[in-house]
């Protein structure tokens, strides 16, 4: 079983995406990871990250194992992010890794922006996570201080509304609900009632197949 995630930033997709895999016996994939390693390969090497032939390189040459997410999990590197995921050739290199990944038995759930538009076209179930930008933004605000990184929480929405505005105003793999995507609002849902929502959403599919 393929099960898509996608969503705007801090919607929940992470924390549903590994949720779902281990109530599923499923292997999970958070692609987001993927474009911030990216990113922060850029960065860290001292080029700006809409340096676009740095990023399709830094993309080629990524080694998708054994991630930092601390060090991936800044605001800053978040940002840049949705910066080189917008170029073409980057998602070009990173699509095989992908696709291997949910091919493999028996299954996985991935999450991200485009997983079940061009990733995951065939996957059993799809859902798009959404909340308010404010709930959001309120989220990942709180996750930050638990980390004891001080920021406003203005600067985290702001942060979020922009990503959001350019993920979804891109040409290629534009952020976006497939049309047969169960959106799932989670601003009223705690984490508890947001995994036990999804599950409905997935047993509902496996009855039918
Ligand atoms: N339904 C929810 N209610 C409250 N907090 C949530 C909910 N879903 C996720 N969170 C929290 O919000 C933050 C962002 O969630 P995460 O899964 O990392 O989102 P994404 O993968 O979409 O960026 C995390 O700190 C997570 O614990
Ligand atoms: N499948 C994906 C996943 C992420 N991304 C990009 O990578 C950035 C970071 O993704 P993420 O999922 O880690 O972001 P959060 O929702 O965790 O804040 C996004 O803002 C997108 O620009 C993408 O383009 N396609």
């Amino acid at each position: 079983m393929i099960i898509a995630i996608d969503g705007p930033a801090a919607s929940g997709k992470g924390t549903l995406g590994k949720r779902l895999a281990a109530h599923y016996g499923l292997r999970h994939l958070d692609t987001g990871l993927l474009y911030r390693a990216v990113a922060h390969a850029v960065l860290s090497a001292g080029h700006a990250a809409d340096d676009r032939s740095r990023a399709a390189a830094a993309a080629q040459a990524l080694d998708p194992t054994g991630f930092d997410e601390a060090v991936l999990k800044s605001q800053a590197v978040g940002e840049a992010s949705s910066v080189v995921s917008a170029f073409p050739e980057v998602r070009a290199a990173l699509f095989a890794f992908q696709q291997e990944f949910a091919a493999e038995p028996p299954g996985a759930v991935l999450d991200g922006r485009d997983i079940g538009t061009v990733i995951c076209p065939q996957a059993d179930v799809k859902i798009f996570v959404t909340a308010s930008p404010e709930a959001r933004a309120h989220r990942r605000w709180l996750e930050f201080s638990a980390r004891g990184l001080p920021v406003a929480e203005a600067e985290v929405l702001a942060d979020i509304r922009r990503r959001d505005e350019r993920d979804s105003g891109r040409a290629v793999a534009p952020l976006k609900a497939a049309d047969d995507a169960h959106v799932l609002d989670t601003t009223e849902l705690d984490v508890e009632a947001a995994v036990a929502a999804a599950i409905v959403l997935v047993e509902a599919r496996r009855s039918r197949a």
